[in-house]
């Protein structure tokens, strides 16, 4: 661990804007802003059953998942056009990099665009060509994550893959999201053995509002390399040491958290007591434009209200580059990035 000299609590939210960063963690059709869902209802004359940005943005009251989950699928119907999913995916970039964030691995979510008829090749090749601007333009690298639906059925997430699979080549891996609790991770056993054969990166949201059981299935059924959220991990002291121990990454999301009710206060978080158990933790988005925030957002705003120091800022950075999919010289040159970017602060 590199030693980080002590900064004046008043410089942390400068440290955490400007320090290299990956995000891991982010849903792209959570990223896109009333403004958009607006513009995108005209120009695909899609009727919304809001009459403005604010009473759309007034909507944004979430009491669970589901209660948001809800609100979610019915932003995304705008989507119609290659145009339309580029856009969205352009305009988190430009946000990201403006964050100082380095990498990206953005999740999508095919099955609720081919439910609508929208084409799996309409989706991939826009979000790819966003990923593929933003190497070009920005310097950001970005890829794409894949994640089939919890809450329809493995038949359906199989016949996914199948669309997906003539465009191999523009997707690393594969997630899994939407409604937890009732839906387990082994009801998908057998398609994330089939992506593992494939050679796809594997990841699962686990133990966002379910039980500590659903981390350890996602773990040793379905075999994921990381862990998308998993905040309830805390409630298991023999789960905390296996993802310790095997260096498990965890990607938190704490406005998310915050605005889900999965904690009362940003102040009573538990991302300092995932730090101090050791655990590969680190923090991310999820849905930017529903939760209040962007990545500096959730950095700035954790970090205030929890009062994590200079020294974890600079883990969690690590942790970041460390947890992501990119090769071991990409992570040495990013890591090495960061550790300049913290000595050029000291
Ligand atoms: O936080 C989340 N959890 C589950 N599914 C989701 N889909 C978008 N965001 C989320
Ligand atoms: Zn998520």
């Amino acid at each position: 661990m590199t030693p980080v000299p002590p900064i004046a609590a008043e410089r942390l939210p400068e440290l955490l804007r400007r320090m290299p960063k990956a995000e891991l963690h982010i849903h792209i059709e959570g990223s896109l802003e009333p403004e958009l869902i607006f513009e995108m209802a005209r120009r695909n004359r899609v009727a919304l059953p809001y009459a403005s940005v604010e009473e759309l943005r007034r909507a944004y009251a979430f009491t669970n998942l589901q209660s948001f989950l809800d609100i979610y699928y019915a932003g995304a119907s705008v989507l119609i056009t290659e145009r339309d999913f580029h856009d969205m995916a352009w305009a988190y970039l430009q946000k990201a990099r403006a964050d100082n964030v380095l990498h990206a691995e953005i999740f999508f979510d095919p099955q609720t665009h081919t439910a609508r008829g929208v084409a799996m090749e309409t989706v991939l090749n826009g979000l790819h060509q966003a990923c593929v601007r933003a190497q070009a333009d920005l310097g950001l690298s970005a890829s794409l994550i894949l994640c089939f639906l919890r809450h329809l059925s493995e038949a359906e997430a199989f016949e996914t893959l199948e669309a997906a699979l003539p465009l191999r080549d523009k997707f690393i891996g594969v997630g899994l999201d939407s409604s937890e609790v009732g839906h387990p991770p082994e009801k998908f056993a057998r398609v994330f053995a089939r992506c593992r054969e494939l050679g796809l990166h594997l990841v699962a949201h686990a133990g966002e509002e379910g039980p500590p059981a659903y981390v350890w299935t996602a773990l040793d059924l379905l075999k994921v390399e990381r862990i998308d959220h998993g905040v309830q991990s805390t409630k298991d002291a023999q789960l905390m040491r296996r993802l310790a121990q095997d260096r498990i990454p965890l990607t938190v999301c704490p406005l998310s958290n915050l605005k889900l009710c999965v904690f009362p206060a940003l102040g009573q978080h538990n991302l300092r007591e995932l730090l101090d158990a050791g655990l590969v933790a680190t923090v991310n988005s999820d849905d930017p434009a529903y939760f209040g925030g962007y990545l500096n957002d959730n950095f700035t705003q954790t970090f205030a209200a929890t009062g994590l120091s200079a020294q974890q800022a600079w883990q969690l950075a690590a942790n970041s580059f460390e947890a992501s999919f990119i090769g071991a010289d990409a992570k040495r040159r990013y890591r090495d990035q960061l550790d300049a970017a913290f000595a050029a602060f000291a």
